[in-house]
Order: C-alpha cells, then structure tokens, then sequence
C-alpha cells in the first residue's frame, strides 16, 4: 500500500494568485536520436527546456514529473521528427489538463555532420549548433529551426586598402617603364608582392526559421547548405594545401561586410519555401579590432520574428 505522502501541488494555495506564461524545467539532459532528411539517423546529446503555461490563478503549481516522465518516454522510445515532437506537447497539455492549455519543448544539441574539403576529396566533420522548438498554442504546432554556420569573412575596405599598398610597391620596386615579365612574375611570387593583406576573421551566421508544416523529418542539411553555399567560405574540416589555396581563392573573390553576408543569408532564406519566417544575426568577430561587426534581419512578415 503507497504511503501518504503531503502533495503540496495539490494542497497548498498559491501564495500569491497569478497565470503564469511558461512554467517548467530547463538544462533537462536527453540523449535523442535526430532523423534529418537526406542524413542517416544520428545519436545526439541534448539540452531540453520543457514549459506548460499556467492558466488557473490559485493553483499552487504545475506537475513537473510529467512533463519530464513525458520527455524520458521520448528519448527512450522515439527518433526526433516533427510528428514525435508535437506529441509530446500533447503528453504535456493532457498530463495538465486542468492547468494548461499551452505548452512548450526546446531541444539543444551539436548536429555532426561529414564535409568534403574543396578540391581534395578528403572529408571531416564538423559540428553545428541546432535548436528545436516546438510550441502548442491555440489548437497550433509551430515548429522552430535554428543553426549556426561559421564561415570566413574578409573586409572589402581593408581589401581595397592592401591593394593600394601593393601599387605603391610595385612603384617603387619598377621606375622603368619598360618591365620584363619574368621579373613581375617574380616580385609577385615574393612576400613583397603581397606587402599587405586584408583583415579577415572566423564568422558566425545564426539562423532561425519558422518551418511551413509538420513534415516526416527536420530538414536539417539543407538549411546548412543553403546557407554555406551563398556564403562560399565555411571553414573547413579536412585541409590539404591545394584546398587552402583554393580557400585562399574563394576569400578573396567573396569579400564581405557583415552588411554583405546579412544580405546574401536574407536573400537565401527568401528563396525557399519551406520557411513562412526568419530571423538572422550575422557576427564577424573581427580581426581589425576588439568589438565584433553585426547585422540582424527578419523576413518581415505579419505577426512574425522581429529583429
Ligand atoms: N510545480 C513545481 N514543482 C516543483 C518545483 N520545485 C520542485 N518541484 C517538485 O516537483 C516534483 C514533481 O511534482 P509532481 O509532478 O506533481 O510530482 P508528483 O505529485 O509525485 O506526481 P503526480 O502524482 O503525477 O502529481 C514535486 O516533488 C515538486 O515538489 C517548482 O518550483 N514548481
């Protein structure tokens, strides 16, 4: 026979009335299996936040075991899809059916993913920063995709600035006006033919999409690409020096403001549809100087993210 136990939930009044917005838990560890389209299933360890709003002014509290017991039966028993995920906002609302009617998961975790380096075929992996959220409102699932890209950025001033430098060099280094070629040929090659050079820094684009509709899986690897893609320089995992210089290259033919790269995620993310939102903040930690450069901006639909 279960001993009486005091069930302070149940019996104690609330010290003060009020509904609360969200109530729960957050830093919940959950192992979870990720089912992402085009990626092979992927065991991955997760941060999760749990919430149910409380609706009843005087009720002492929420009933936070169910909403973990809920979460444990997921990662136990199921792979990550959009469908799994909005279950568990149903296991959330009916284990609080008299408290809540909205309800609220958040699941963070490192996505790893294989990348090929650019011309010599070897791969490597590299980690990327994935946000879940997943929140029941009004009869309504909205589903939630965020990601973070690095990527190299070089300035486009401080480009045009090495360049002058690199004139006046050559200036100096060739009074005559008749120049062999094989001697530019060979300044060039010398670290004086590149006397100065454009700061550049490791840079990070995050990225938050409203996803359309409760597809059979996240989508994860598409996002990503789009946006390594648009932005040409991700860093890279595997580097032998052809696809250095071949990095080398590409920095120098995509110079970027943060104003730039802001421009080309937005642009992107425009173009598909599979998102009705987006928000995005574009960080270039610079070289230049202590402070980072940054730009933000949103589809700019009707009710949707600010910036
Ligand atoms: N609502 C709430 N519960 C808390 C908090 N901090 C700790 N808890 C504890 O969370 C535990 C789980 O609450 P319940 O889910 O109601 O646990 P339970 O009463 O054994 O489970 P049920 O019989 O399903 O209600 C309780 O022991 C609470 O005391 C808090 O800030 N708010």
């Amino acid at each position: 026979m279960q001993k009486f136990m005091p069930d302070i939930a149940h019996s104690a009044e609330a010290l003060q009335e009020g509904t609360l917005d969200w109530v729960g838990m957050s830093q919940i560890e959950l192992p979870l299996v990720v089912s992402s389209k085009d990626s092979p299933e992927q065991h991955v360890s997760a941060l999760a936040e749990a919430f149910v709003n409380l609706n009843d002014p005087q009720a002492k509290g929420i009933h936070m075991s169910r909403l973990y017991l809920a979460l444990d039966e997921f990662s136990n028993h199921q792979t990550l899809t959009p469908k799994t995920l909005a279950s568990v906002l149903d296991q959330f609302i009916s284990s609080h059916h008299s408290l809540s009617d909205q309800a609220q998961v958040t699941l963070k975790f490192d996505y790893h993913l294989r990348r090929r380096s650019l011309l010599s075929g070897k791969t490597g992996w590299k980690a990327y920063p994935v946000e879940i959220t997943a929140t029941y409102k009004e009869q309504t699932v909205v589903l939630e995709l965020s990601v973070a890209v690095t990527y190299s950025s070089t300035c486009p001033c401080s480009a045009a600035l090495a360049r002058q430098l690199i004139q006046q060099a050559f200036d100096q280094q060739f009074t005559e006006q008749a120049i062999e070629k094989d001697q530019v040929m060979q300044w060039l090659g010398s670290t004086q033919g590149i006397v100065a050079t454009p700061h550049s820094q490791r840079s990070i684009a995050q990225v938050k999409v409203k996803l359309n509709q409760l597809d059979s899986h996240f989508d994860i690897l598409s996002l990503i690409d789009a946006l390594e893609n648009e932005l040409k320089t991700p860093v890279q995992a595997a580097v032998k020096r052809e696809d250095e210089q071949e990095f080398a290259r590409l920095n120098g033919q995509n110079l970027m403001f943060c104003e730039d790269a802001a421009r080309k995620v937005k642009h992107i993310l425009n173009q598909q549809s599979d998102y009705s939102d987006f928000w995005l903040r574009i960080n270039h930690y610079e070289s230049l100087h202590a402070h980072d450069a940054v730009s933000i901006a949103v589809k700019g639909v009707a009710m949707g993210y600010t910036a």
